[in-house]
């Protein structure tokens, strides 16, 4: 018996792949199918990274081509390719960054710049190349949770900056640039959106997949600003479950909603606390509240992280969870967050590009 391309096909239809939960025929990953009497070669190609996972889907997939009567030789080349989405109309591309996530929060203190930078870190060590821009210009914390307190960017050119570098992603913030980052700013929002749309825009971001934006805390004009003037492709909003930090996290989504910018979902952060003694569980801040908000609001709940000592201090110390303790639960969460959003924005892309009308030219 001799195999065809559609017997391929029809074995990879079989397969969901375990991000996108989509086949990977109507995902249109499998690509160059080549049937060589029995032997077949093909591309998989995945729109985000997921560069700890290549190999277990590269091993589902041939297994699934061979387990085709008289398969031969197969072989598959599974790789990823990041590309650049759409942004809020109007608003000026980057140049040097596919895609930019807004990290956001509707009150101050539910852990948006610990998220922030575990997100960064996971879509790195997914394989993507990312940057981190610290927009929390009223509490500039990345320089310290990356160990880069103190350090200052340099500029070739004495015009643009280039990026600091931890754990393998590029980092900038307001914070390095700042003498004394102990002594809150005193400045109006014009100034503060200002100063921010510059440092953005005058660093030399290199070659970036997605930059995070760890975004001042809150839903005022300058955050609403931001927002207008920044080219996001996405936002993500953190939350802890008290119904306080819930009615703000709302006052968040509507502020992007307002500005076309799509909500990518929700973290909830101190979901549950775990004593480091014992190990029991409670749920200290209530429960459900984010998941509720997101049936209500038809976004996704993207993930839970537990308050947990660990957390904390490692972000102290320069060294986030994700590169800290990257076997720990927590760490699984933030990737599992991480690859949840580049698929969300992978899909962006199709979703737009098929809303696209087909345009016909008719001769008469
Ligand atoms: N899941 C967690 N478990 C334990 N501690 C946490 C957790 N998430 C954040 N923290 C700690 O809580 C404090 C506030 O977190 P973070 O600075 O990330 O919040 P934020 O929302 O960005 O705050 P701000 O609005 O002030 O910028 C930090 O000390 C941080 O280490």
């Amino acid at each position: 018996m001799t195999i065809s391309v559609a017997d391929v096909h029809t074995a990879l239809q079989s397969l969901i792949d375990p991000n996108t939960q989509k086949d990977y025929v109507s995902s249109k990953a499998a690509r160059n199918i080549k049937v060589d009497g029995n032997d077949v070669s093909l591309d998989i190609e995945l729109g985000y990274p997921a560069k700890t996972q290549i190999d277990a889907i590269r091993t589902r997939v041939i297994a699934a081509i061979k387990a085709l009567p008289g398969a031969g030789n197969v072989s598959a080349n599974v790789y990823v390719k990041i590309v650049s989405h759409t942004v809020q109309r109007g608003v000026k591309l980057l140049p040097g960054v596919k895609n930019i996530i807004a990290v956001a929060s509707g009150k101050g203190g539910v852990g948006k710049s610990t998220t922030a930078v575990n997100l960064a870190l996971a879509l790195a060590q997914e394989g993507a190349t990312v940057g981190l821009l610290d927009a929390d210009i009223y509490g500039p914390s990345q320089p310290q949770m990356l160990g880069l307190a103190g350090k200052q960017p340099e500029s070739k050119d004495g015009q643009s900056l280039e990026p600091l570098e931890a754990h393998g992603i590029q980092a900038m913030s307001i914070g390095f640039l700042l003498e004394d980052v102990e002594t809150p700013m005193v400045w109006r929002g014009p100034m503060v959106t200002q100063a921010l749309e510059q440092l953005l825009r005058d660093t030399n971001w290199r070659d970036v997949d997605y930059l995070v934006i760890d975004m001042p805390p809150g839903t005022g004009d300058t955050q609403l600003t931001l927002s207008q003037k920044v080219p996001v492709t996405g936002a993500v909003v953190v939350t802890t479950p008290q119904d306080i930090a819930l009615i703000d996290a709302r006052k968040g989504l509507k502020m992007f909603e307002k500005v076309g910018i799509p909500i990518l979902g929700i973290v909830e952060n101190m979901s549950i606390h775990i004593c480091s003694k014992c190990g029991h569980e409670e749920h200290i801040f209530g429960h459900g509240g984010g998941e509720q908000m997101c049936k209500d609001y038809d976004v996704e709940f993207l993930g839970a992280l537990p308050l947990e000592l660990a957390i904390r201090e490692m972000a102290d110390t320069g060294k986030p969870t994700v590169v800290g303790a990257p076997d720990s639960r927590p760490a699984e969460i933030y990737r599992a967050i991480a690859r949840r959003v580049a698929v969300k924005i992978a899909d962006k892309a199709k979703d737009l590009t098929a809303k696209f009308p087909n345009i016909v030219v008719q001769n008469t």
